[in-house]
């Protein structure tokens, strides 16, 4: 019997139901507790690649829906409905995709009975969807989130953002070695700063290069960091809050003698493992970094964040998140830099880097530790950079990177980034 694609979708779903239930999960926490771990590979990427188009696509699927819906079906209904009609206005066969949500909704214990809502709405959205889809707004972010980006931005930046979340993200690769050979040997582009950039690529893993360790996965915004860090050979680099690893090796495939930080466990596994598969090597300690003693030429601190400069990758964090936890996170971050800066060598250097949005995770942070600490200044010539455009240095001499930059090589994830000096 030819593959209806049910389990995928029915996988894409239960996701959906935690991602936007009473209480919300993030899609990486699901992932790495085995949602779809009992998947054979093809439905597990297409599973995920359903939930995360949905929710890219949430606010237009709801407005199309809500036409023809008299009152609010039951969450998982309204997840089938919305998973439906994004497939189903993108392309998807009318016959196939309306086939498939009735199915499940009738294979359903308790949800059964409403199998002839879902092909009623289904096939009407079939009908007029595609078009109807394609004149609406790119989908605007949740108000918790969008009200201080507002501030921080402007409206027109805003929108230029909620566009590039939509159209969401290409596949990034740091090479190990050289750039150039890579981008041919994955048919990918190679960008100014050095990232190589593949469009519609397949599994990773199955990709040329992965297995001989040529290449990890990185968004070319999150590369910048160690590029202006510019380690040498050598020299001596902590890298804190580590996990998993994608500075880690970057810092050492450029020679410097590494030593790893993160308090994660699992995370750290991820580090070694990822060492492990390009043959790099570094020192790794699972620790708190703030418990972290020693004395280093150069640091690098990537502190955990909101992590709102990667929703176009993420599209689940505006829904599973409601901002509660970010003034903890904004005070571990000016915690974090005190004390790394208690590690580094007079003359040396911290970079200091958040995958936010948020000025409060980057700009602020950085203008309250100038003021706390008399030996540090801003090191601005470190962030001129092939392919950095001088637009995007701040007042306080920092790196603000915002996914509607590059809009036209397929943007770049929301970053911040500076380069602190101390005194030698
Ligand atoms: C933004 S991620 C780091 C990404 C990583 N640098 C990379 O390039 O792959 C932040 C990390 O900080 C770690 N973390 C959070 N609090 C920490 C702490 N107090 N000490 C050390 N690591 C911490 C988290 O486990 C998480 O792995």
């Amino acid at each position: 019997m030819a593959d209806t694609g049910v389990q995928a979708r029915r996988s894409a779903v239960y996701m959906l139901d935690q991602i936007l239930g009473d209480e919300p999960r993030l899609m990486s926490e699901l992932l790495a507790g085995g949602v779809l771990d009992k998947l054979p590979p093809d439905d597990r990427a297409r599973a995920q690649r359903l939930a995360v188009e949905t929710l890219r696509g949430l606010e237009r699927a709801d407005r199309l829906l809500q036409k023809h819906l008299n009152k609010q079906p039951p969450l998982t209904i309204r997840n089938v409905l919305r998973v439906g009609t994004v497939e189903l206005c993108q392309g998807g066969a009318a016959h196939g995709v309306v086939n498939a949500m009735v199915n499940l909704v009738s294979s359903h214990n308790k949800l059964s009975h409403l199998k002839g809502l879902t092909n009623a709405v289904l096939r009407k959205i079939a009908t007029d969807g595609p078009e109807a889809w394609a004149a609406l707004r790119a989908p605007r972010l949740p108000k918790w989130l969008r009200g201080p980006l507002i501030e921080a931005w402007g409206p027109d930046a805003m929108a230029a953002m909620e566009t590039a979340h939509f159209a969401g993200a290409p596949l990034d690769l740091t090479a190990k070695g050289d750039a150039k050979a890579l981008a041919a040997l994955v048919g990918g582009t190679l960008l100014e700063t050095g990232t190589v950039r593949v469009e519609n690529a397949g599994q990773v893993s199955t990709m040329p290069g992965f297995a001989e360790g040529e290449w990890w996965v990185q968004d070319a915004a999150a590369a910048i960091p160690v590029q202006v860090l510019a380690p040498q050979t050598g020299e001596t680099v902590l890298d804190l809050c580590a996990a998993p690893g994608g500075k880690t090796m970057q810092l050492a495939a450029a020679g410097a003698e590494v030593t790893a930080v993160d308090s994660s466990v699992p995370r750290m596994v991820r580090v070694k493992e990822n060492l492990a598969r390009v043959g790099l090597t570094a020192k790794t300690l699972t620790k708190d970094a703030r418990a972290v003693k020693g004395s280093f030429d150069a640091i690098l601190l990537d502190a955990p964040c909101s992590a709102t400069g990667t929703m176009r990758r993420h599209p689940d964090l505006p829904y599973a998140k409601d901002g509660s936890e970010f003034g903890d996170l904004i005070e571990l971050q000016g915690e974090l830099i005190d004390h790394a800066w208690t590690l580094l060598k007079p003359g040396g250097r911290l970079v200091f880097c958040t995958c936010s949005l948020l000025p409060d995770e980057g700009e602020v942070q950085v203008d309250e530790a100038l003021e706390r600490h008399e030996d540090m200044t801003v090191d601005r010539d470190a962030l001129r950079r092939d392919g950095v455009s001088e637009d995007w240095i701040t007042s306080e001499g920092g790196l603000r990177l915002r996914p509607d930059f590059w809009a036209d090589q397929g943007g770049m994830d929301g970053f911040y980034i500076a380069c602190l000096r101390k005194a030698g």
